[in-house]
């Protein structure tokens, strides 16, 4: 096999699992060989044996870094031209110590070019000086939300969910969130390069763990959004949400989805090329013991999605244990939805179809296999536990339910990690199917359970999935607890979150915003919030879109853990010793509240006033001629045209805060640095210049973000690399 003792570092963990554990392991070439994965995967015969050890090999090499250029449509085109234009001609023909360096290209299935790849090692990254500078550029762009740093099958799912403006999307499974902000960018495709929409439609992102949704904040306020919603609750008892329903305000109904990511926890056997502890501590197991999981999310999905919408499951796992056999139990659960054929989308995409059988095993060592369940069950004795249950197995209609219509992407086809992409719809003829469906309803099916609803003893290995959600939304409905709940104290429906106060649109506070701002009439008042106790405007201002303000108005948020709803716009800014304290309009606020400003309300200026607040923190106010008359905040643009050297392609409108003596820019420092090396191709900032002068420091490359090789580096976050990279 030709392997060696090169090391290279490698994580712990798999996808979604193992949180905390930030222990980074050396892998030897030679560690990277696993008996059982490969008599598990070779006895699956997931790959035609001629492929076999190109496979193999493939999954052996470290994982090139992929990125997505991403943003609002207009702002991603542009950026995406000066990557095409400006950096890949500066990185071709580039040698580094003799060797020829290949620049970046672009992913050939990525809708408009705006996903790239690169493989360079990481001294070129760090040494030559082309590659340098556009690895400085990916940093900041990344920082300010331009840039995308994602493995490429992880661009997959949100595609093939092909979301819409007007949808009501949930992303059930979501933190660190790379695949929501591609789903947020569906939401918003018809925002400018400027000005944010407020798309008719809504996206909850979703994750289980608290630690990880509040990356999932972080992560999503680089696009802000009134649609946006962040719940922090199990995907598997996903409550009820409810929306106000006919003429009479008393009457809900259930909220259903148009599109629902299910992107599932896995054992992430996809992602070995960069998580290369997985070679060493894989086992058949790993899969096993999620298959129960994720079967109930997906199940919880099927009963939230309407009767036109789709479903996206995916994993970054090669287990048929955790795809296929997911798939099969969920459509037996569910006969009305089926498969959606999606061979014709993507067409430079290269996969393989589904399987429609596999033989699971029990055996950590995987060397005992079990042709059916019956058989694996005749096998144990009295006291043996029983480990697998026969959802595990392929089912005997295994080829009447299309499975082969299921997405294997492996890592040899076109060089990224491994990945399973499924997409389910209900069947148009819904009717006779949902007699079907409640006839199988009343019978027992072999679903596992990860949290088990009470049941008898007889009835421990015969759940009824069906049976079991609907008693978790009639329970719900009903206020009472849940199967799932029943007298444990895991689950907790007191979540004690500050509330969520719609402002009455007579609000002093409110009116002075929208005087100051001169907004017009149709800016919608009525959905701005607070979030404090007292439900006053003490701090922040949120915007909301109409469906955010309904789902919030309409449920109870001692039992749904609601994050965050909506985009900050307006913040209190304390006036100093000049003057009062004021409520001012926020950087990421502005794109929001812009298309509702009365133009007189915008100070053109020039590029070189731009660089006069970009060159230092707080220039006194005789650097600038006088445009701006008061003390406050006051919004400035910079007309799209040529500046001397500089051309902008469309306008900058950036809000400043003007004391009695100096003007600043308030935008945070990074997106600082990203703008000045966007305008003039060098960090003339501050914190850039500092930079520079750090001897031996990268010139740009600020403590926090590193696109270096295969991972972003974030200082400070408690959470491994791995978990914060997203798959
Ligand atoms: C594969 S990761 C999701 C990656 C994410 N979609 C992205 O693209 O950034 C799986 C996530 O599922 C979450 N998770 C695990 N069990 C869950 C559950 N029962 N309900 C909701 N989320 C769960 C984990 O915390 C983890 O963040």
């Amino acid at each position: 096999m030709g392997r060696n003792n090169k090391k290279r570092g490698g994580r712990r963990g798999g996808r979604g699992g193992s949180r905390g554990d930030t222990r980074i392991d050396v892998v030897t070439e030679a560690d990277m060989f696993n008996e059982r994965l490969n008599s598990y995967y070779k006895k699956q015969q997931i790959i035609p044996d001629e492929a076999w050890e190109e496979f193999m090999q493939t999954l052996r090499r470290p994982l090139p870094t992929t990125f997505r250029v991403a943003g609002s449509r207009q702002t991603a085109k542009s950026i995406n031209e000066l990557i095409q234009n400006n950096y890949v001609p500066s990185l071709k023909d580039v040698l580094f110590e003799g060797q020829p360096i290949p620049p970046p290209e672009q992913l050939p299935w990525y809708p408009e070019g705006l996903a790239w790849q690169f493989n360079v090692a990481k001294p070129v990254l760090r040494k030559q000086p082309e590659f340098r500078k556009f690895h400085s550029f990916l940093v900041f762009e990344t920082e300010v939300g331009n840039i995308s740093r994602q493995e490429a099958v992880s661009m997959l799912p949100p595609l093939f969910l092909d979301v819409l403006p007007h949808h009501k999307v949930i992303d059930m499974c979501a933190a660190p969130g790379s695949k929501t902000a591609q789903l947020l960018e569906a939401l918003h495709a018809d925002d400018t390069a400027t000005s944010t929409s407020i798309p008719p439609g809504l996206l909850i992102a979703n994750d289980s763990d608290q630690k990880r949704t509040h990356m999932l904040i972080h992560q999503s306020a680089r696009l802000p959004s009134p649609a946006l919603m962040v719940t922090n609750l199990d995907a598997s008892i996903y409550p009820i949400i409810k929306v106000s329903g006919g003429n009479s305000k008393r009457h809900t109904n259930q909220l259903l989805f148009d599109r629902i990511l299910c992107d599932v926890p896995c054992s992430g056997d996809g992602t070995i090329r960069k998580n290369s502890g997985i070679w060493r501590k894989w086992q058949p197991g790993d899969g096993n013991g999620l298959h129960a999981l994720q079967v109930r999310i997906l199940v919880r999905a099927m009963r939230m999605l309407n009767s036109s919408g789709r479903i996206v499951y995916s994993t970054c796992s090669l287990n048929p244990v955790e795809n296929e056999a997911v798939i099969a139990v969920a459509l037996k659960t569910y006969p009305e939805y089926e498969l959606v054929d999606v061979s014709s989308g993507y067409p430079e995409l290269k996969r393989l179809p589904g399987l429609t059988s596999w033989t699971p095993t029990a055996d950590k060592t995987a060397e005992k296999y079990f042709d059916s369940y019956q058989e694996y069950r005749d096998s144990l004795s009295s006291t043996d536990p029983v480990k697998l249950t026969e959802g595990h197995w392929p089912p005997s209609n295994a080829a009447g339910l299309n499975l082969t219509r299921c997405m294997r992407i492996y890592p040899h086809l076109q060089d990224t990690g491994g990945f399973f992409v499924a997409v389910l719809q209900k069947k148009q003829k819904a009717e006779s199917d949902t007699k079907e469906r409640k006839r199988e309803a009343t019978e027992p099916s072999d679903v596992p359970d990860a949290k088990k609803p009470r049941l008898t003893e007889e009835s421990e290995d015969q759940i009824d999935v069906d049976v079991a959600v609907q008693l978790t939304e009639d329970a719900q409905r009903d206020g009472q607890k849940t199967p799932e709940e029943g007298d444990s104290k895991t689950i907790s429906y007191d979540f004690k979150e500050n509330p969520y106060t719609f402002l009455s649109s007579k609000d002093p506070i409110l009116i002075s915003c929208i005087n100051r701002l001169k907004l017009t009439d149709d800016f919608p008042a009525s959905n701005i919030l607070v979030r404090n106790p007292g439900g006053d405007a003490v701090r922040s201002l949120y915007l909301t879109n109409d469906i955010v303000k309904t789902i919030i108005l309409n449920n109870d948020y001692t039992r749904i853990r609601l994050t965050t709803a909506g985009t900050k716009v307006f913040a209190k800014q304390e006036g100093g010793k000049d003057g009062e304290a004021q409520f001012r309009v926020l950087g990421e606020g502005l794109p929001v509240v812009l298309p509702y400003m009365d133009r007189s309300t915008i100070m053109d200026s020039g590029v070189s006033t731009l660089r006069i607040l970009l060159k230092a923190y707080h220039p006194a106010c005789a650097s600038f001629e006088e445009p701006f008359r008061s003390i406050g905040n006051h919004i400035f643009r910079v007309p799209s045209g040529t500046y001397g050297a500089v051309t902008l392609s469309h306008d900058i409108i950036l809000p400043i805060w003007k004391s009695s003596v100096s003007i600043s820019l308030m935008v945070d420092k990074k997106a600082k640095s990203a703008l000045s090396l966007r305008l003039f191709g060098a960090d003339i900032t501050v914190a850039g210049l500092a930079a520079q002068q750090q001897k031996n420091a990268p010139a740009v490359e600020e403590p926090g973000v590193s696109m270096e090789g295969n991972e972003i580096e974030e200082v400070g976050a408690s959470i491994s690399k791995e978990e914060d990279e997203s798959v």
